[in-house]
């Protein structure tokens, strides 16, 4: 790891992209306009880039068909589409420091953590599809004698790709990984506050031997490039990470549309249960500080629900304050700061609202520069204070003392979102009954994690709809499944 002058001198050394790649080709908007993205760190602008609309969305789109329909990628063997995104990801490897340095500037992410996860983690996607997609056999169905059945995949076609600001490179390594590696070709929009690295990776993509068309970018908002994505009827799926409100429109827009595919991956708020008979408080502490505190919170599965044993309440508290007393905040480029500022202005001003209100501050509570907050841990005896309800998506944790498992898990139920849990016990078959019994896509035991590359992420009720990102099940989301059915009958071959 660098120091952090050095990380300050390369990071003013890099030459940030500015324009989208349509086709293969550097472009601006069509408009000509452009909008600013902004170091939410300093408030400087790093960068113009171009506002597209919907036409720039149909002259992407059609790159896209065409270049799906004439099988310049789709159909290739599996295993050279795998030789292409393995040499992606190497490319990427090689270029590692500049994206990460990119997204720490763009997104206000640390650069202990771009370096050590966001980065590392995206190549590490990127090569388990790549690896997984000359593995996949398709099936032969259970026919009868006269009959051959087969259900073969076959790649959706144009996907249109809808990410989200709190982990830019790694989310579009979850979605263009099995899109890409299915033989889709994708049409990309990145979060407004956070486009370069998907830019930077669209044009490393074409140094990597990807064929022009196949992966296209646009940048701008959600409601001139997002929902012409969503409503465009030559796109066949969407795939989309970010709020629960934006997830429903896009269903919206498909039903007014063409009914494309939707996939979506969306809010949380995630509880996490504290029994009275835990061994270790202070790595529980270090584990909840971590799922609470880790990227400011910006998390769809950050631990935003505390219910911890009445017992063992006190002295937890104790162990957490200590841990989040060791998160420090400052600068993102510092490689010791654990806790840089929030995306942007507005989205602080949403979090920092939630200082406020009915709970008592355990630890934290303070905010700096008006971009960054504090780790902060709040109480509540009431379930009902909307801490306890709304998804926050920064640096807070509500607290709330149990009397029993059992009520534990029923106030973890009490949610409209289902992505994430975590249980805290010592006897492993409390623990798997209180997993089974939360309702979410991913339950942890003993600690906290989205488990790895080869498990499926994704939510139950308002946190997720139509399939899962991450593992085999992520190609799901950009096939088709195609039955063969092939008649054995006219044969004189007498057998
Ligand atoms: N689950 C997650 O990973 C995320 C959750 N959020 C939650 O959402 C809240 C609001 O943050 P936003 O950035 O506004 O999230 P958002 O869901 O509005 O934005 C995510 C993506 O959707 C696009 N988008 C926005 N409006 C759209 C529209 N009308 N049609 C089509 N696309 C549209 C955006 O441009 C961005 O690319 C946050 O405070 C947080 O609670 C935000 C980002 C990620
Ligand atoms: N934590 C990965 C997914 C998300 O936050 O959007």
């Amino acid at each position: 790891m660098l120091n952090k002058v050095d990380y300050k001198t390369q990071a003013t050394a890099l030459k940030l992209p500015s324009k989208m790649i349509v086709d293969g080709v550097q472009v601006a908007a069509l408009s000509g306009k452009t909008f600013a993205t902004l170091n939410p760190a300093t408030g400087e602008v790093l960068a113009e880039l171009p506002a597209a609309s919907a036409a720039d969305v149909d002259k992407a789109v059609t790159a896209a068909r065409y270049a799906f329909e004439d099988g310049r990628w789709s159909k290739l063997a599996p295993a050279n589409r795998k030789k292409v995104l393995l040499k992606l990801a190497s490319v990427i490897e090689e270029n590692a420091l500049e994206l990460a340095l990119m997204e720490s500037l763009d997104s206000g992410k640390t650069i202990s953590d771009c370096t050590s996860i966001d980065v590392p983690e995206a190549i590490n996607s990127l090569r388990w599809h790549a690896e997984a997609v000359d593995k996949i056999y398709d099936q032969v169905s259970p026919a009868n004698d006269s009959s051959l059945g087969l259900v073969v995949r076959e790649p959706i076609g144009v996907v249109g790709i809808v990410l989200p600001w709190n982990f830019p490179l790694l989310m579009l390594a979850w979605k263009i990984g099995p899109a890409l590696a299915a033989g889709c070709t994708i049409v990309v929009k990145p979060a407004e506050e956070t486009s370069l690295t998907t830019l930077r990776v669209a044009e490393l993509a074409l140094d990597a031997g990807l064929p022009p068309g196949v992966f296209n970018v646009l940048t701008g908002d959600g409601p001139e490039v997002g929902e012409p994505i969503g409503r465009h009827p030559q796109i066949d799926a969407v795939s989309f990470t970010g709020s629960t409100d934006t997830g429903r429109r896009f269903l919206k827009y498909s039903s007014e549309s063409n009914l494309k595919e939707v996939v979506l991956e969306m809010g949380g708020k995630n509880p996490c249960i504290v029994m009275d008979d835990v061994p270790d408080l202070h790595a529980v502490a270090s584990h909840i500080a971590n799922g609470a505190f880790w990227n400011m919170g910006q998390n769809c599965s950050a631990i935003s629900r505390l219910f911890v044993h009445k017992d063992v309440k006190d002295r937890l508290l104790k162990k957490l304050t200590e841990v989040a007393r060791t998160w420090t905040v400052g600068d993102p480029l510092d490689p010791d700061t654990r806790v840089g500022p929030l995306v942007s202005t507005t989205h602080f001003e949403k979090v920092s609202a939630y200082l406020e209100g009915d709970g008592k501050v355990v630890v934290g509570g303070k905010v700096f520069n008006g971009t960054t907050i504090e780790p902060t841990i709040m109480e509540f005896d009431r379930h009902d204070s909307k801490h306890v309800r709304e998804e926050i998506f920064g640096p807070i944790l509500s607290v709330i003392a149990v009397n029993s498992l059992a009520e534990a898990v029923s106030l973890a139920n009490q949610t409209e979102y289902g992505l994430a849990a975590s249980v805290f016990t010592a006897d492993g078959t409390r623990a798997l009954r209180a997993a089974r019994a939360i309702k979410a896509g991913t339950v942890t035991v003993n600690c906290y994690g989205e488990g790895d590359a080869a498990t499926p992420f994704g939510g139950y009720k308002q946190s997720g709809f139509g399939g899962r990102d991450k593992s085999l099940q992520a190609h799901d989301q950009y096939c088709q499944t195609k039955t063969l059915w092939i008649d054995l009958c006219n044969s004189n071959e007498g057998f």
